[in-house]
């Protein structure tokens, strides 16, 4: 990423919550701050598209993590309505492969008003909290995680995507098989002494920008921190200091 990029307008705030109060609530003290926020299955099952129109009028990018995974005429079709709800970055699983993600991004292309941005479209590879062992033993995936997230990187590139969603760790190896231009949006993002939850593929904010990677995605180190605010001045100091 380019050293002029203000990093805030890179670092998406994950809001998983269930209620449009909750989100109020988080966002409030942090207006003026956040940019980016993401919105996951929890929120938008809950709260349905209005979710989305909402953030937008508080001056939000948002992230509409959705995930789809389906046959390609499903896939397409999905990809039409989200098109219209107003996100700025959707996404598909890698692993519905070439044919899936091709028609996804037809089926977004199509559902995109004349005259407006198409939302960037991006493939998750393998998620963040899947380690080496349930890789290749529970989804008997063989291989390491480096080469089996290279490789669905390079289908989602092949199906005409716009990037992919990866941990930071893998993103030197993602940007060198599929190019500098490729984007990378990295869950995963742990501030030292942050609670590592249920993920496995980690690494602080300011290590995943010096690795390469284009926007970082963190939850709960910021919404469930006693005072968000502070938290999210100290890791953007952090990046910033980190990038001198
Ligand atoms: O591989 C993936 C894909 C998506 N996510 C999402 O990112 C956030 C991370 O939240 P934290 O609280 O910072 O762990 C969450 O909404 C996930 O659904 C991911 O973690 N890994």
């Amino acid at each position: 990423m380019q050293q002029t990029v203000d990093i805030r307008e890179r670092m998406i705030v994950a809001l998983d919550f269930s209620t449009l109060e909750e989100v109020k609530q988080c966002i409030e003290p942090l207006e003026g701050h956040i940019r980016y926020v993401k919105v996951g299955m929890e929120l938008a099952y809950a709260e349905g598209p209005a979710i989305v129109s909402y953030l937008k009028e508080k001056g939000l990018k948002v992230f509409l993590d959705l995930k789809v995974h389906d046959i390609p005429n499903t896939a397409k079709g999905a990809m039409r309505s989200l098109a219209r709800l107003g996100a700025d970055m959707v996404n598909v699983h890698a692993a519905g492969g070439i044919a899936m993600m091709a028609a996804a991004r037809e089926g977004l292309e199509q559902g995109t008003a004349a005259g407006a941005a198409r939302p960037i479209l991006i493939g998750v590879t393998m998620l963040t909290s899947t380690g080496l062992s349930t890789m290749n033993q529970e989804l008997m995936i063989p291989g390491s995680v480096e080469d089996v997230v290279v490789h669905y990187a390079m289908l989602t590139k092949q199906a005409g995507l716009d990037g992919v969603v990866a941990s930071p760790l893998e993103v030197p190896m993602i940007k060198k098989a599929a190019g500098y231009e490729f984007v990378t949006v990295t869950p995963g993002i742990r501030p030292i002494g942050a609670d590592q939850g249920d993920q496995t593929r980690i690494t602080t904010p300011e290590e995943a920008f010096r690795l390469g990677s284009d926007y970082l995605v963190i939850g709960r180190a910021i919404t469930n921190a006693k005072d968000p605010v502070a938290t999210w001045q100290s890791i953007v100091q952090t990046v910033e200091a980190d990038r001198k």
